[in-house]
């Protein structure tokens, strides 16, 4: 994929407990041919000139007091709110959704799944949002198969707010059947500027052409090379 002169920058932040963040930098390279930079918790800066950040899965701090709780009052988390109100874009799977929401970068909050279950399996979403950096590729009501595994997944915010979300276009992806209980069965939500997205579903598992559908296919893939060509012609 062309891409300027500089070549595409991302990050992947870990904390104590992530275990998705290996997979995360694999996609992005994969997708984009570039290293990932990898960026650790108690760092205060994140390096110069970056064209995305991301949040990976996992457990961090053992998802101790709440999902994601913790990790927000991370030294590094400074560090990324602070390019996020720069513009820099970024992206929170899982756990990074839930840090995203305890962070207050984005609406909501991720509570237990409504059957209390850990729920691990590959789930169909349906496209709500076609114009953020992140989902720009993907046409209006189109399904895609996204593996999750949580037991914090149940999208929760008040009426008001999930109607200002829904009035603004920024339910990016919900479920197509019932998954965790969540609110309007949201499964992503992006910020104000769209620029932040918060999805608990695994787009870096679900990278390889040649995986079959059971291994993940590779729907989320295309979620990497939406915010590569956005940034592109941008
Ligand atoms: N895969 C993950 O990121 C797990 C997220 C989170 N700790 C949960 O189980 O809810």
């Amino acid at each position: 994929m062309a891409f300027p002169a500089n070549g595409f920058r991302a990050a992947v932040v870990t904390f104590p407990g992530s275990n998705c963040d290996r997979d995360m930098a694999a996609a992005l390279e994969a997708v984009s041919g570039q290293p990932a930079v990898r960026v650790w918790h108690g760092d205060a800066d994140l390096p110069e000139r970056l064209d995305l950040i991301a949040l990976p899965g996992g457990f961090s701090y053992g998802d101790y007091l709440r999902s994601g709780a913790m990790a927000a009052m991370s030294p590094i988390m400074r560090a990324v709110a602070a390019a996020a109100a720069r513009g820099v874009p970024v992206l929170g799977v899982c756990n990074g959704f839930q840090v995203l929401t305890e962070a207050r970068l984005l609406p909501g909050a991720l509570m237990r799944n409504a059957d209390q279950r850990f729920i691990c399996r590959t789930v169909t979403l349906k496209v709500e949002n076609t114009s953020s950096l992140f989902t720009n590729g993907f046409a209006a009501g189109e399904s895609l198969r996204i593996p999750v595994a949580h037991h914090d997944g149940n999208y929760f915010a008040d009426a008001e707010t999930l109607d200002r979300l829904e009035g603004e276009g920024r339910i990016a992806f919900r479920y197509a059947e019932t998954c965790n209980g969540s609110a309007r069965d949201i499964a992503g939500v992006l910020s104000d500027n769209g620029r932040i997205l918060g999805m608990m579903p695994h787009p870096e598992r679900a990278i390889e052409p040649a995986a079959v559908a059971s291994l993940g296919g590779a729907d989320g893939r295309r979620l990497f090379e939406n915010i590569l060509s956005a940034l592109a012609s941008a």
